[in-house]
């Protein structure tokens, strides 16, 4: 629905682009972008679809835990052009990502933007489709090799009326485009595989921001963690980018001089205010021009850093306290003042400068330029093709990484084996009774709890999917089925596995509908606990932190199962009604009890009784002989699809209220300060941005509604 009033918007924008409907190509699409938005331009003549993105006076302000606001960004003016790549560059907490996040629309939900930013003379409508962003986390799948990680990509998100073959140039153009030619069916690597470099994985991140050819493109540091050569590359390709007629913007941390060299233009952020924006080139004599000469024999962005990294001061004080400053040159002007000092002097020296003139001036020129936002709302891949495309990603990934079912496989055989080896033809001796009792115990409360084994490969895909999800390439429905889907063949394979060799070994009740039962109840105990924690790493995304709390989730559901206590002397409030009945191992061990003891009779410690299975059920196991254990069975069933759908909502909780929910505490706790404290100034022109999918919406509407 957004994707396609978005589009609707986006047709009308390239009507009225249309000079007199059958104007002259401006240009700013390549060929292959050609392809790819042909569906969406149902006409050849495309205005200029370059992305110019402008921001002034923008500020931002946060809403800390204690009440408190911080100013992030003051003030800040500037703007990014098709073709050039820009680098923002300051010392660590100097507001670099706050920048890049506030030009893509994906502030956080405490923080509070106001100032204006136009994408092409707009008011901005960034969205997953016009603007790529490429995070600092390489969130990939590790079992795929790079060509088949793009591959999928472009399964995803391009439309499933564009051939395959179409598709499979796009990819292999990418693959050219991002130099990964000589690892494209190398894997990306996880744990246990050796894969491809840590810079490779950058451009792999980028390669798939890029397939759909964004005309703008925003990185947080895609340079850190690698080494220089690595950082160089990196940066090259940008840049190669960014000369296709894409607008770049990129936060970079202490460049080379040579990566140094490839930026267009500077941004260097200090304490969230401007100390330099304009020509990457120009820096050098600017900050000659404000008193602070890069010496001879420095790295001139080092230099830039080291006049604007207000932590200099401890480092200089620690170094006098060793003496060991007294070596060092004093023609160094910074040698004289504190960094602060020096920071105060550069920003009000750039304020007053011509370089902060011209850029207002060509903030206002490049503001009145009306151009069309090309807007591919995400992915054009169908709903079907994206459910279809992510369940056979899903399956290869698993069926590829050992650790996922493989190992899991081995061990449930493992454990079934040590089982059918202890309760080994148990038959149906008085104390049978007891181990067969126990074995159902032990098989649905413990075979099933090793299920949660698979939660680090689960946060795995978590975060995955959450990098997908923010950039736009398919949606929450598609990746729980999925999910679903993928696993059902591999949970089928294990329990059916493990249940046949415990059920031949302790030789359950005989009959085919009885060993179906059995092995169907553990295949849908297991999918239950997969379920549930699933929903869990939804919300919860650290693995260990997971796993504590689904190891306690389900021992309290096995402590209510009816076999620790029997279910009539479970207590009533709280531990029976509702526990007992929302724990899945009562209805597994009602519904196997039923199936192995119904029908039997059983050795009595007198040998002329004998004891119907009927009469233990109900006297000892206290089981209700008339609910059929197929509706125990069902009962199962139906929490899959509960916590299915419980995982779905989890991640819609996520993803619209939780931010909503952040926002709107962080606001009262601003107004609240406001209203108790004069001290803190009212932020003025404030516009929340709640959840990141509905802040473009949002925003635009909150500056509409000032002006
Ligand atoms: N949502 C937020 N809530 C609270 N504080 C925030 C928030 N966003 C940013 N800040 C604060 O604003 C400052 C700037 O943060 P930001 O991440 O933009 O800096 P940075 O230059 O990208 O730093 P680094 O290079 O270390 O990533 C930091 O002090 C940070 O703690």
């Amino acid at each position: 629905m957004r994707n396609s009033a978005a589009s609707n918007e986006v047709m009308m924008e390239i009507e009225a682009s249309k000079p007199g409907g059958n104007g002259i190509v401006v240009g700013g699409l390549s060929p292959l972008s050609e392809t790819i938005w042909k569906e969406k331009v149902s006409t050849e003549f495309v205005g200029d679809v370059s992305a110019r993105l402008t921001w002034k006076d923008l500020t931002v302000m946060v809403s800390l835990n204690n009440g408190d606001t911080q100013k992030v960004l003051e003030g800040l003016t500037g703007y990014a052009e098709p073709g050039s790549f820009t680098a923002l560059m300051g010392p660590s907490g100097s507001g670099k990502s706050t920048l890049l996040d506030a030009l893509s629309s994906r502030l956080a939900a405490n923080a509070f933007l106001s100032g204006t930013i136009l994408l092409n003379g707009r008011k901005t409508k960034l969205s997953f489709g016009n603007a790529a962003y490429v995070t600092q986390d390489d969130n990939l799948i590790g079992t795929l090799t790079v060509r088949e990680t793009i591959s999928y990509s472009a399964r995803l998100r391009l439309p499933d009326k564009m051939p395959w073959s179409e598709k499979r140039a796009l990819v292999e153009s990418t693959i050219i485009e991002m130099g990964l030619q000589d690892c494209a069916d190398t894997v990306i690597g996880n744990w246990h595989l050796r894969g491809i470099s840590g810079g490779e994985k950058r451009r792999v991140s980028i390669a798939l921001e890029i397939l759909t050819r964004p005309r703008l493109l925003f990185l947080d540091e895609p340079t850190s963690g690698l080494d220089s050569a690595s950082a160089f590359f990196v940066t090259q390709t940008l840049r190669g980018l960014s000369r296709d007629g894409r607008t770049v913007i990129a936060s970079i941390h202490q460049p080379s001089s040579e990566v140094f060299e490839l930026f267009d233009r500077l941004y260097l952020l200090s304490g969230g205010k401007t100390v330099y924006f304009g020509q990457a080139s120009e820096a050098y004599e600017f900050f000659a021009q404000a008193g602070f000469p890069c010496p001879a024999l420095r790295n001139p962005s080092d230099h830039f850093l080291r006049c604007i990294n207000s932590d200099f001061d401890k480092v200089k004080a620690t170094l006098k306290g060793s003496m060991k400053l007294r070596f060092e040159s004093n023609d160094d002007p910074l040698e004289k003042i504190t960094t602060t000092e020096a920071i105060r002097t550069l920003v009000d020296f750039y304020s007053t400068s011509q370089y902060c003139y011209t850029a207002k001036q060509r903030v206002e020129e490049i503001s009145k330029v009306k151009g069309t936002v090309l807007d591919s709302g995400g992915s054009q891949a169908s709903f079907p093709m994206q459910a279809f495309t992510l369940t056979k990603r899903s399956f290869v990934n698993m069926s590829r990484d050992f650790g996922y079912y493989w190992l899991r496989l081995l061990i449930y055989i493992l454990v079934t084996v040590c089982i059918g080896t202890i309760y080994l033809n148990v038959g149906t001796s008085y104390n049978s009774i007891l181990a067969r009792g126990s074995c159902a115990s032990f098989v649905f409360g413990f075979v099933t709890f090793m299920s949660i084994g698979g939660f680090p490969s689960f946060v795995e895909d978590m975060k995955v999917f959450q990098r997908e999800r923010l950039n736009g390439h398919y949606g929450v429905t598609a990746f729980v089925i999925s999910n679903t889907l993928s696993a059902m063949p591999f949970l089928i394979l294990i329990t059916f596995l493990s249940g046949t060799i415990c059920y031949f070994m302790v030789r359950l009740h005989p009959g085919f509908e009885h060993y179906l039962f059995f092995v169907l109840c553990l295949y849908a105990s297991v999918t239950v606990v997969e379920s549930l924690m699933m929903a869990i790493a939804s919300i919860v995304p650290n693995f260990l932190m997971g796993i504590i709390i689904g190891a306690g989730i389900q021992g309290i559901f096995m402590l209510v199962s009816g076999y620790f206590r029997l279910p009539k002397d479970i207590p009533k409030p709280v531990w029976r009604y509702p526990m007992s009945y929302i724990s899945f191992h009562f209805w597994a061990l009602q519904g196997q009890y039923q199936n192995d003891l119904m029908g039997l009779v059983f050795d009595s410690e007198s040998p002329a009784v004998k004891i119907p299975g009927e009469y233990i059920l109900e006297n000892v196991f206290q089981i209700d002989v008339h609910r059929s254990k197929w509706i125990d069975l069902s009962v199962i069933f139906s929490m899959i699809v509960i916590y299915r759908i419980i995982f779905f909502i989890m991640i819609k909780i996520n993803e619209d209220v939780t931010p909503w929910a952040r926002g709107y505490i962080a606001r009262r706790r601003m107004q609240q300060n406001n209203g108790n404290q004069n001290t803190t100034v009212a932020p003025d022109r404030l516009a929340h941005s709640p959840s990141l999918r509905n802040y473009v919406a949002n925003h635009a509407t909150a500056h509409s509604s000032k002006r």
